[in-house]
């Protein structure tokens, strides 16, 4: 598979502060990735670096092949960088579905592929989008991203503060996203074992740089190894309903 997304040795933050420092890291087409690491390593920052939201001081980051840094941060979405960050940021005036159409672009994500991905987004088409629970934001929040037609779909702590049961709904969305359309996904998300269910890959960050990678299915089996870096509560790991299926 050819990389769609490369970066090399990136040295980046805020102002002086450096948070990413000489980060290595690739992504191909159709290919998902957890990004894996405690509070504070700097996985955030990374997507708010793909998105032109940082200063990077050294390093190459390629996009398809091109220098990402010669696209304007404004034109990152439209290069193919759908990101959905940690606040969401939903219309609260505009309904479920203006909220959807709004700045659609077209392609293979329209409404009723993502009303097919995400039911409860249908039965909620009308309403506003302050009258949503937060596994519904959530949900919308990517239906949304994916309305963009993103190449490559960013997703930061999606199942952050969400009941079990939400998050069980909204992972096998997700895996139907990955698994059954072939979306290429880097997934950042302090739930290790939803996360690498999700997944083909896995990289774990360390104070801004890349301490290790594996398969995502291999490392599900050893959960234990990942604890020295992302502090794994294997008990709090729970069973979803992906591990038992095969690798896509
Ligand atoms: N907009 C910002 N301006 C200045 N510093 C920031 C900004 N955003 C994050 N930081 C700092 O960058 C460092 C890395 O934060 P980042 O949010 O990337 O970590 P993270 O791995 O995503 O952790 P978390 O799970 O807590 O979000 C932290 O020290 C944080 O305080």
């Amino acid at each position: 598979m050819a990389e769609m997304l490369e970066l090399e040795r990136v040295t980046a933050g805020y102002g002086e502060a450096i948070v990413l420092d000489r980060c290595t890291l690739s992504l191909a087409e159709g290919e998902s990735l957890a990004l894996l690491g405690r509070n504070g390593v700097g996985k955030s920052t990374l997507l708010a670096t793909l998105m032109g939201q940082t200063r990077v001081r050294e390093g190459t980051l390629r996009w398809g092949g091109k220098d990402l840094a010669r696209i304007p941060r404004h034109r990152r979405a439209a290069a193919g960088l759908g990101w959905v960050p940690q606040e969401r940021e939903i219309f609260a005036s505009l309904t479920v579905e203006e909220n959807l159409t709004v700045a659609a672009v077209p392609g293979k994500w329209d409404v009723q592929r993502v009303y097919t991905l995400f039911p409860r987004l249908r039965e909620r088409r009308r309403n506003w989008g302050n009258e949503l629970s937060g596994g519904e934001q959530q949900m919308l929040a990517i239906a949304r991203a994916l309305m963009l037609n993103p190449r490559l779909l960013l997703l930061d702590e999606p199942l952050e503060g969400l009941a079990p049961v939400i998050v069980e709904e909204l992972c096998a969305a997700l895996e139907r996203m990955v698994r059954q359309e072939g979306q290429s996904l880097l997934l950042v998300e302090q739930q290790v074992a939803q996360a690498l269910a999700l997944t083909q890959r896995c990289v774990v960050l360390e104070r801004g740089r890349v301490v290790h990678s594996a398969r995502s299915r291999v490392q599900l089996e050893d959960l234990r190894a990942l604890d020295r870096w992302v502090g794994v509560r294997l008990q709090e790991a729970g069973t979803p309903a992906a591990l038992a299926k095969e690798e896509p």
